[in-house]
């Protein structure tokens, strides 16, 4: 069996007194697309900061390919930072030359590399423009073109189309899924729930430095309900052993359905219990959902612990 290319064990960080990660354990599987998910302060760039040996883990493993990362492997990897920079008064054909040389390519094969893909990124015209004189936007293709380019084995995105209008938030995300199909591991932090379910095999949920749900999309959708109906009607909806209802108001309900119950001995109980149902869709959970359920009830903790302190 081939080893998982990331490994994390038990893995703790601590700054000072204050314990932001604690035992956290999980694998990001050779030619796989992982979603690093969970709330802001919850531990993600931490994390990946540990994994790379910016920060030295209070306790536990971080492997890369089996072993700690070193500088040295770093042809092998591509990392997107959370905070972005590069250097701005030059060129960005320069710029993007520069990286590619870095990484190994001769001058010729980096700069036709990055001239197809500002090609490709829709900014072929800027190729020679000082990279500060560029949008946030366009500066943040320019960074994930340095990060993508020589193919890396293993790329760690912290939240690559953050800030990136729909039209190019798509451009990117196809730009992440050809390099899985070129063979790429992929790591991402992201908030966009519609990313996860395109490009990710799998996913963590982080919630106060530990694991709160790891798995599949389908795995993590079973974990919190798995099937819902979503049911327009008059009348109250009875309660059932077949279902738990998860919203209920007055012309609206979600049904979370039970295991071994079916759809439509639900539609024929509430007809027989006088129930006027207007329409009747199973669906199964999004994930923007169980994301609001994990983190919903701690940011209305958090909203009262602030409400309390200002009081
Ligand atoms: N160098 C540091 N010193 C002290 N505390 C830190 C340090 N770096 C991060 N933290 C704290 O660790 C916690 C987790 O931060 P981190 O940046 O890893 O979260 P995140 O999940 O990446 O959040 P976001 O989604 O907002 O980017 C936060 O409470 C943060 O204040």
């Amino acid at each position: 069996m081939s080893e998982a290319l990331v490994h994390i064990d038990q893995f703790r960080m601590d700054f000072g007194d204050k314990t932001v990660i604690r035992d956290l354990s999980f694998d990001v599987e050779r030619g796989e697309t992982f979603g690093f998910l969970g709330s802001n302060g919850s531990g993600k760039t931490t994390t990946i900061r540990a994994l790379l040996g910016i920060y030295q883990p209070t306790a536990g493993t971080l492997h890369i390919d089996g072993k700690p990362f070193r500088p040295e492997d770093g042809g092998r990897l591509g990392y997107l930072p959370e905070e972005r920079g590069l250097y701005k008064k030059e060129k960005v054909i320069d710029v993007m030359t520069y990286f590619g040389r870095l990484k190994g390519l001769d001058r010729h094969a980096a700069k036709t590399w990055s001239l197809e893909y500002l090609e490709r990124v829709a900014l072929a015209d800027k190729a020679g423009v000082q990279l500060d004189k560029l949008s946030g936007g366009q500066q943040q293709k320019v960074q994930l073109g340095v990060t993508i380019m020589n193919d890396p084995e293993l790329l760690i995105l912290d939240e690559p189309t953050k800030g990136f209008d729909p039209v190019n938030r798509r451009l990117l995300m196809d730009i992440i899924d050809g390099q899985k199909t070129k063979g790429a591991t992929v790591m991402m932090v992201t908030h966009q729930m519609e990313e996860v379910e395109r490009l990710c095999d799998r996913v963590i949920l982080l919630k106060n430095g530990t694991a709160e749900a790891y798995g599949t999309i389908d795995d993590i959708q079973n974990q919190y309900g798995g099937r819902i109906v979503r049911l327009k009607h008059s009348g109250p909806v009875p309660s059932s052993p077949r279902y738990t209802v998860t919203v209920n108001e007055t012309n609206y309900s979600e049904l979370s359905i039970a295991d071994d119950a079916d759809e439509a001995d639900i539609l024929r109980e509430l007809v027989a219990a006088g129930v006027s149902v207007r329409s009747f869709t199973t669906t199964k959970i999004s994930l923007e959902e169980i994301f609001i359920r994990v983190y919903g009830d701690q940011n209305r903790a958090d909203a009262a612990a602030l409400q309390m302190a200002e009081a």
